[in-house]
């Protein structure tokens, strides 16, 4: 046997062992299942609910061992002290005797794995990176940290097993699936910094195409998941990204990481029951994603507590009562000095409005009134329908999806909301009542939301017998723990899993579903393009600003979007951000990338430089055709780029980007070309087409660019995304000149 091979012999032994423990964790935990699940349906609700609980914490515990198969152990560490050594891997793992075989990456005695270099390492002998496919260790590489170890013989044996293409260029050069892996057998120091950054406060990463920003969010919310497991789990992280086809394409990173639990949605679906399948003019949704709405939004729910112009009379038993504007202007002074949300203020101003009406209709009787007869009054008014309407007329209990749906679509409504707009802005806002939402409507709908409020003489009675249940469920969770020993949840979170009926819901589950819940981090990627009113929206679900924010403001498309994350936070999280850069471009090869960036500065775009990690021979090739020619062209280039890339086991994807002008002609000329059903690209095939919004956060082996001086007409962000999406290799075909910058020097 050779030195290495001896060497992948060792390793396969532990690697061996390390998947022997995790098939017993597994059987393990679907025997306790099995057994749960044997006690059939009978017994108590208590039981029952009891039951769905342990149920569901098995289940998830069982999808957490499930998830980390591939890649289960990447990296070893050897140790200055006692020659000791350490495992690292995607889980922590114990053997019977407790005693630690692998650690978490997360854990902090992995964090040596990212960090220790040889100018500094921290303890750290030699880091050796294990390659493995499926449960086979092919390959090692080493790296000597400490290098006065170079003397002794097994060093220089290690030395020799260097696999000469490191880890890191293997990952990048990798053929692409359409769905984005986890990097956490990689993960490069500043962007280990950053993932184990304090929970505390938003920490903004400003980052150019390729950066690893979503890969850095996405490894942060499963290390602030491990590292704040008590805290987060029961209040849950939240995730928005900027479409669902990007949500599909980092759907398995976390489950990858062991992590469930994260709620991941978009800024359209982040208002529980509106689905925003609307679609306006960017100019539009630029208007509303405006500050000034919400002065506009309050505005347009003061107009909806409204002074008759005239009294009301009204006859009750042969009694007159009058409905007086002077009466309505005091109760609803008096309501709206309460500062309460409208409908709750509602009930003040119809308590105070039935009093005064109930002092006229006393003053007109021969006899002294008694309390209970007084009560009875004021019902009899509360119930007659003249009184109601009036009342109703005054203060109208409001939806928010219909005040904004008022406001949009009644002209006169929305210019006495909103005179901060110009008629031009106003004309251009209006809409059908009907009209289906649109993603900008949706802050303001939850804008409206938050200054309505619920009619909510029913929840706060439901609220305090909540609280009693609560608290003997929080007992009877604790002494359950106290006798099962279930190990890695708390009481308060087994007590949430039993007070919940039906199947017992996860904290995602019940997050999801509710307006008001606010979430213990919130994780959001391409943060440029949300709007000022969607920033409001989002602070609202983590009143603590634990934020972690990342995005490029050189690729913002939309108009509402952030240019100078400055200009954005320090309005909004006055003093407590602070903003952290990334600099390595770990996607585009290097020849791409300097071409993007120098279209990009020509453009004007607020850039940040990046240094690509490598380049590619022949990545840039761009081709000058006719018009007639522009189409086939096209295909041409996609289909050689298709047959390139592809290799046997299904991975290599090829994107067409283009204009949402030219994408139907180009759809149709690329029959291979695969499209949802909604027309968005599908991440699952080959090959498919897409708009430069639409490839935002993604990336593809080769990219066909149709056209850049029309992408570049939608806006130079467009074309900066556009160009920096391929790993390997970008193909441009155009009839008009190139942008500006491109043949520069
Ligand atoms: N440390 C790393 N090891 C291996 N691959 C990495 C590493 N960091 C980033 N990558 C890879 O680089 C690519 C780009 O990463 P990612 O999509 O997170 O970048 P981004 O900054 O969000 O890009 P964009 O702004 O263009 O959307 C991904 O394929 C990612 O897996």
């Amino acid at each position: 046997m050779t030195g290495i091979e001896a060497q992948l012999a060792a390793e396969q032994q532990v690697v061996d062992r390390l998947y022997a423990r995790l098939d017993e964790l597994r059987a393990g935990t679907r025997d306790r299942l099995a057994e749960v699940r044997r006690v059939g349906p009978s017994g108590s609700p208590q039981n029952r609910s009891e039951r769905d609980a342990f149920a569901t914490l098995y289940e998830d515990r069982l999808a957490r061992l499930e998830a980390v198969e591939d890649r289960l152990a990447f990296g070893r560490l050897d140790l200055a002290e006692d020659g000791g050594r350490r495992y690292i891997g995607r889980i922590g793992l114990n053997d019977e005797e407790h005693a630690s075989i692998l650690t978490d990456w997360r854990a902090p005695a992995a964090q040596s794995f990212y960090r220790a270099t040889s100018a500094n390492p921290d303890g750290v002998v030699a880091r050796r990176h294990l390659v493995t496919r499926g449960r086979r260790v092919t390959g090692v590489e080493d790296e000597v940290l400490d290098l006065d170890v170079l003397a002794d013989a097994e060093a220089a044996e290690r030395l020799g097993a260097l696999s000469g293409e490191g880890a890191l260029l293997a990952a990048l050069a990798a053929r692409r699936t359409g769905r984005m892996g986890d990097i956490v057998a990689t993960i490069q120091a500043e962007q280990d910094a950053i993932i184990r950054a304090d929970l505390a406060g938003a920490l903004v990463v400003q980052g150019g195409p390729g950066t690893g920003k979503t890969a850095v969010a996405l490894h942060r919310a499963a290390y602030l998941l491990y590292a704040h497991r008590r805290v987060l789990e029961r209040s849950g992280v939240l995730l928005l990204g900027p479409s669902r086809t990007f949500l599909r394409y980092i759907d398995q990173v976390l489950p990858s990481l062991g992590e469930t639990g994260v709620v991941s949605t978009t800024v359209g679906e982040l208002y529980p029951g509106v689905v925003a399948t609307g679609s306006e003019p960017d100019a539009v949704a630029a208007i509303k994603g405006r500050p000034v709405w919400r002065k506009i939004v309050e505005r347009a729910v003061r107009q909806r507590q409204r002074v008759p112009e005239r009294a009301t009379t009204v006859s009750i038993d042969g009694r007159t009562i009058v409905i007086r504007p002077n009466d309505v202007r005091s109760a609803i002074n008096h309501a709206r000095r309460g500062h309460r949300p409208h409908n709750q203020a509602r009930v003040t101003f119809v308590r105070d409005m039935l009093g005064r009406l109930a002092e006229q209709y006393v003053s007109q009787l021969a006899w002294s009134v008694a309390p209970d007869e007084r009560g009875e009054i004021v019902e009899e008014l509360r119930t007659t329908r003249e009184i109601r309407v009036a009342l109703n007329l005054a203060w109208m209990p409001l939806t928010p999806q219909g005040l904004i749906s008022g406001l949009l679509s009644k002209p006169a409504r929305l210019d006495a909301a909103a005179p901060e707009l110009s008629a031009h802005e106003r004309a251009a806002l209006l809409r059908d009542a009907d009209a289906p939402w649109t993603e900008a409507d949706v802050p303001l709908l939850d804008e409206a939301a938050e200054l309505l409020g619920e009619d909510d003489q029913a929840s706060r009675a439901q609220a305090r017998h909540d609280a009693a249940q609560r608290a003997q469920e929080l007992d009877y969770a604790r002494q359950v723990l106290e006798h099962s020993g279930a190990g890695l949840v708390s009481a308060e979170l087994l007590a949430d899993r039993f007070a919940s009926t039906g199947p017992a819901l996860t904290t995602a589950e019940r997050a999801a579903a509710d307006r008001t819940w606010t979430y213990g981090h919130v994780v959001v990627d391409e943060a440029q393009e949300l709007s000022p009113m969607a920033w409001r929206m989002v602070l609202r679900r983590v009143p603590t600003r634990s934020l972690t924010v990342v995005g490029d403001v050189a690729q913002t498309s939309t108009a509402a979007g952030t240019r100078d994350w400055a200009t954005t936070f320090d309005r909004i999280l006055a003093g407590g951000w602070r903003l952290a850069e990334l600099t390595v471009n770990y996607r585009t090869p290097a020849s791409v990338a300097r071409t993007a960036e120098r279209v990009g500065r020509a453009a004007g775009l607020p850039l940040t430089p990046t240094t690509s990690a490598r380049d590619v021979e022949d990545a840039l090739v761009t081709e000058q055709v006719d018009a007639a020619g522009l189409v086939a062209a096209t295909v041409a280039h996609a289909e050689t780029a298709l047959a390139a890339v592809r290799d046997t086991s299904g991975a290599g994807r090829v994107a067409v980007i283009a204009t949402p002008e030219q994408v139907p002609a180009l759809a149709a000329a690329l029959p291979g070309a695969g499209l949802t059903r909604t027309g968005a690209p599908d991440l699952d095939a080959p090959l498919t087409v897409m708009t430069p919004t639409q490839s935002k956060g993604l990336e593809f082996d080769a990219v066909v660019l149709v056209e850049p001086a029309d992408v570049l007409k939608g806006g130079a962000g467009d074309l900066y995304v556009a160009m920096t999406r391929p790993t390997q290799a970008l193909r441009v075909v155009h009839t008009q000149p190139l942008p500006a910058g491109w043949d520069a020097a």
